[in-house]
């Protein structure tokens, strides 16, 4: 058996959504969920430090930046498998995610690129070391921890994007659905495969799905298991971009990542993105609200927007002046 997640700190966040639901202040409850988020990350560390020993030398997962420190580049390499995930990549996949997040060399990164190889993006768990050697616990603790590692991912302040050449199958198709945006090459395919082997989606993907697609199309998709190709997934809006047919995924994916990448103020794209996400993850707008105002508090007369504003105020000055010039 891997490691029990912490009841108590499942209980935490359940007590903690009442007050959030309009009654008390709402900022009340923020120590608390402090708390209970500190207590949650030490379970995942234990769980991923349970998963280490599952896991070839090869299969690995890669963590990279540009020369310039903006663009980040995160690998799944396991070719000989399909890039299939290993207990050791998922741990890895954890702590490259915690990188990203807390990692002084990544904070001035504004664009991540999740990919597997040239020729696969990821065929899901490792069949033949997980299923065959964990208990329902250790499974169960697998899927709590792919659950936070890619709803962490998600959170990321830098915008992300799920580069997918070759095909995402089982639990790669959720690795793909965690990012904020997806782009395939225009040969790639994906498939929701879990129910054929009797599974359910384990790593967030069923409700990430829904979210995507709405109810019905998620139905077809799950339900059925049909093969999508890039057509078929830039109808139902799984796919955001497919490349042209000689062109890589890598190359439609930095083509369409471009306005994210050149962004001038990097701070604001990740308040907005900040905002989005919690508007979307919580039902109460109050708390939305208070979030954006928390947020635009941190923005108004910052170092950007008020290095906006002096631009504005110099392009003003210099229109003006070459009015009085033409007088
Ligand atoms: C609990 C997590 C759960 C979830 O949440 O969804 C899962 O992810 S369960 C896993 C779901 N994935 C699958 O069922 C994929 C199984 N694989 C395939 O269907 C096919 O291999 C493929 C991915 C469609 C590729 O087909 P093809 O191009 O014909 O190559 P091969 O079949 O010859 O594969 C090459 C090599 O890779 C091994 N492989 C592929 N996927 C996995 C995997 N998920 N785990 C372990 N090994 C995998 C395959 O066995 C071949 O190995 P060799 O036979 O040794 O050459």
């Amino acid at each position: 058996m891997l490691v029990s997640r912490c009841a108590a700190t499942v209980g935490k966040a359940r007590r903690c959504a009442a007050p959030l639901r309009g009654h008390g202040s709402p900022w009340a409850c923020l120590g608390s969920r402090a708390a209970s988020a500190t207590a949650e990350r030490e379970d995942m560390a234990r769980i991923a430090d349970a998963l280490r020993p599952y896991g070839s030398e090869e299969g690995r997962v890669r963590l990279e930046k540009d020369a310039s420190g903006r663009q980040a580049w995160l690998s799944l390499v396991n070719p000989g498998k399909k890039n299939a995930l290993s207990g050791k990549m998922m741990a890895e996949l954890h702590d490259a995610v915690k990188e990203l997040r807390e990692g002084d060399e990544y904070k001035s990164t504004t664009t991540l690129f999740v990919q597997g190889t040239e020729d696969f993006f990821c065929s899901g768990a490792d069949l033949g070391i997980l299923m065959k050697k964990f208990t329902r616990q250790d499974g169960l603790d697998m899927s709590w921890l792919m659950q936070r590692t890619l709803h962490d991912l998600r959170a990321l302040p830098q915008i992300s994007v799920a580069v997918v050449n070759g095909g995402a199958m089982g639990g790669g198709t959720e690795i793909v659905l965690s990012t904020d945006f997806r782009v395939f090459q225009s040969k790639a395919n994906f498939r929701m495969v879990q129910t054929t082997l009797g599974l359910v989606p384990g790593w967030g993907g069923g409700t990430r799905l829904v979210n995507l697609v709405g109810r019905t199309k998620a139905l077809e998709v799950l339900c059925g298991a049909p093969k999508l190709d890039a057509d078929g997934l830039a109808e139902l809006g799984i796919a955001d971009c497919v490349s042209g047919p000689d062109e890589t995924a890598e190359a439609a994916a930095e083509r369409f990542m471009k306005p994210f990448y050149d962004a001038k103020y990097p701070g604001a794209v990740q308040g907005a993105k900040s905002i989005i996400g919690f508007a979307h993850d919580h039902s109460d707008i109050d708390v939305s609200l208070n979030h954006e105002r928390e947020v635009f508090s941190r923005a108004w007369q910052g170092e950007e927007n008020k290095h906006a504003l002096a631009e504005i105020d110099r392009a003003r000055q210099a229109r003006r002046a070459a009015q009085q010039q033409q007088k």
